[in-house]
């Protein structure tokens, strides 16, 4: 349950500078927007040019139509044609602005949704090409997790910006006007709401910084809510009676989080309410000198009113403008996350003129003093490994927890490059392979295979996806591994949904989930097959089962099997011991009994209990 240690966490509050340079992420935000949809987005830009010349065009008209009133108030049988034509007018504009705004909330809505997927696949497909180990970094999993986030936060920054550039279209419409009257008034605009803008970005940078720190214990806030609420765990939670101890480690992480976010939201709360009033005061210092003015008669009253309420627009634009400045600017700080994801690279480099898997394998997989480490860890998983997997040889793999056996198939997949010495692959360089190529000839089940909540046909497809369609295929596959008969058993058969999460589905044991795991591993025509303990749950008699069948059906191919019972090994060509990392011992069941080494003793305790 623990976080990870972060190492990238900042939690300094961010420098004008700093938010000021975040801004140069704006421009490949808009291109990624483009990207999602262009004419939504052009229809977008062009709908917000149109709405933001409205609120300028209603206070002149207002204007008009005062003056109008009021001249015509003073005549008598007055021509009021002119009047009601300035009226008409004002409500085909008001009508006008109204269906503008609901037309951009739309596009901003549609814009949105489809900037969501876009990005979502984007990082999907970008996570497909990156390491395993890279996942298994702290590091990388927080910005992983950052750039998830910005999917759906990054939508609510499109229509900020957009509404930005239209509310600054507006600005320029209204200060035109009010300049027109008295520049002096568009200064004491600017000095009324300068403190409002100074506070606001304090404020932002402050829960920018909060919010980040905060990530790994979010993480595991997620964490503990899945843990409190899952099916996946609900049997051992129950069983333990967790639901407690989780429940307040929860509670201590959310009041803790509680107690800082209301830190912060009431001081911001406090300065935001004497930044208003400043405000206020300027807007009502302005007022006072218009009406003076117009006291005077050196303004109309329809002119007095057109600036008051320019002048009150602009006001609100204004503070509109410069708090989304910071959220802006904060949004693209988010943004820098985001990119950064994309900017991280595989570290298992494809080979430059890759060459074709052999289509026979010749010489076999032959490790050369190869050693691997964790980038986490201390030890070694793998160390001086020196041996060749011949073709078509079964070669098991014997040792305690954590001797490494996972660790040396991970390396024959090249879901891992070795730190030290190389693996050849008929006296070529694994990595030299293409790496397609190599992933599509090795067919690997580990012990911790995916329980799919899909159908019980594509449970098995997935061992080869593009055969998901080849029902024959994947009939024979079930056939197998054995798993036929549990399909015949299930109400809708091959198509019977697995699992508890969906509708109708249908939970397997331990050990039928295995044969339909297993089963995965015949539905590509691998010349090197891995199976990494996926038989654990078997009963004795089962897994010897399949081990046979597994040795017939694979005659011809290479491959290696994990196993923690003998029984299977000793069906093994070859038995190599891994102790610490290291081969301690390797030849055919019958020397090495004969060796009386640690082969020989694991052996001889694990037939004593079976006596
Ligand atoms: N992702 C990882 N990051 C860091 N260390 C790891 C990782 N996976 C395994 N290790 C460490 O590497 C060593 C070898 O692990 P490995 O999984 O290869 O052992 P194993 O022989 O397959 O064990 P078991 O029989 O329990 O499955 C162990 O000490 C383990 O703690």
């Amino acid at each position: 349950m623990n976080s990870r240690p972060q190492k990238n966490v900042r939690t300094e509050p961010l420098t004008l500078k700093e938010r000021l340079a975040a801004l140069r992420n704006l421009p490949a935000f808009f291109l990624l927007v483009w990207q999602t949809n262009r004419w939504l987005t052009i229809a977008n830009a062009i709908l917000r040019i149109a709405r933001s010349a409205m609120p300028v065009a209603l206070l002149y008209i207002g204007k008009l139509i005062i003056d109008q009133v009021l001249q015509l108030s003073h005549q008598h049988n007055a021509d009021t044609h002119y009047l009601w034509q300035l009226v008409g007018l004002e409500f085909g504009l008001a009508i006008s602005t109204d269906a503008l705004s609901r037309a951009i909330t739309l596009m901003d809505a549609l814009l949105g949704d489809l900037f969501s997927n876009h990005t979502s696949v984007k990082i999907m497909a970008h996570a497909a090409t990156l390491d395993l180990d890279q996942f298994e970094d702290s590091v990388f999993y927080d910005k992983l997790e950052r750039a998830r986030q910005q999917t759906v936060g990054r939508t609510v920054l499109l229509s900020q910006v957009m509404s930005q550039v239209q509310d600054l279209i507006t600005m320029v419409f209204l200060a035109a006007g009010l300049m027109a009257f008295n520049p002096w008034l568009i200064v004491l605009l600017l000095i009324a709401i300068i403190p409002a803008f100074l506070g606001e970005s304090y404020f932002n940078d402050q829960s920018y910084a909060l919010t980040r720190g905060q990530t790994p214990e979010r993480r595991e806030l997620d964490y503990l809510r899945y843990l409190g609420a899952s099916d996946e765990t609900a049997k051992e939670v129950k069983i333990f009676d967790l639901s407690g101890f989780i429940i307040e480690r929860f509670r201590q992480l959310s009041d803790k989080f509680y107690a800082e976010n209301k830190r912060l939201s009431i001081k911001r709360s406090l300065w935001g309410t004497l930044f208003a009033m400043l405000g206020s005061l300027g807007y009502y210092a302005a007022y006072v000198v218009i009406i003076i003015r117009a006291v005077n008669g050196s303004v109309t009253i329809g002119e007095l009113a057109f600036l008051a309420g320019s002048f009150r627009q602009l006001r609100t634009l204004l503070e509109g403008i410069l708090s989304r400045f910071t959220a802006v600017s904060q949004g693209a700080i988010y943004l820098r996350d985001f990119f950064e994801f994309f900017e991280i690279e595989p570290q298992i480099k494809l080979a430059k003129n890759p060459l074709p898997f052999p289509k026979k394998i010749q010489q076999g997989f032959t490790f050369e003093d190869v050693g691997f480490k964790y980038a986490n860890a201390e030890r070694w998983a793998n160390r001086h490994l020196s041996f060749t997997l011949y073709p078509g040889e079964k070669l098991a793999l014997v040792g305690e927890n954590g001797a490494g056996k996972t660790t040396l198939v991970k390396l024959l997949a090249r879901l891992y490059d070795p730190t030290e010495g190389r693996i050849l692959l008929d006296g070529k360089d694994l990595r030299d392979y293409d790496l397609v190529d190599l992933r599509l000839n090795v067919g690997i089940i580990f012990q911790d295979y995916l329980r799919y909540q899909m159908t019980f046909a594509q449970n098995i497809a997935v061992g080869k996806i593009s055969e998901q369609y080849n029902r024959p295929l994947i009939e024979t596959s079930a056939r197998q591994s054995l798993a036929d008969v549990l399909a015949a058993k299930l109400p809708a058969a091959y198509d019977q949904q697995l699992g508890k999460r969906f509708a109708q589905g249908v939970e397997l044991s331990g050990g039928e989930w295995q044969k339909v795991a297993l089963a995965r591993a015949y539905m590509r025509d691998a010349q090197l097959l891995i199976l990494d303990e996926p038989t654990s749950a078997l009963d004795a008699r089962a897994e010897y089962s399949v081990f046979e069948r597994f040795a017939e059906l694979t005659t011809g191919k290479s491959a290696v099997l994990i196993s923690h019972r003998f029984s299977t090994v000793r069906m093994a060509d070859r038995i190599l011991v891994l102790e610490k990392g290291q081969l301690i011992e390797i030849g055919t069941h019958e020397e090495l009994i004969q060796k009386d080494g640690r082969y020989a003793e694991l052996f001889n305790l694990q037939a004593l209990g079976y006596r």
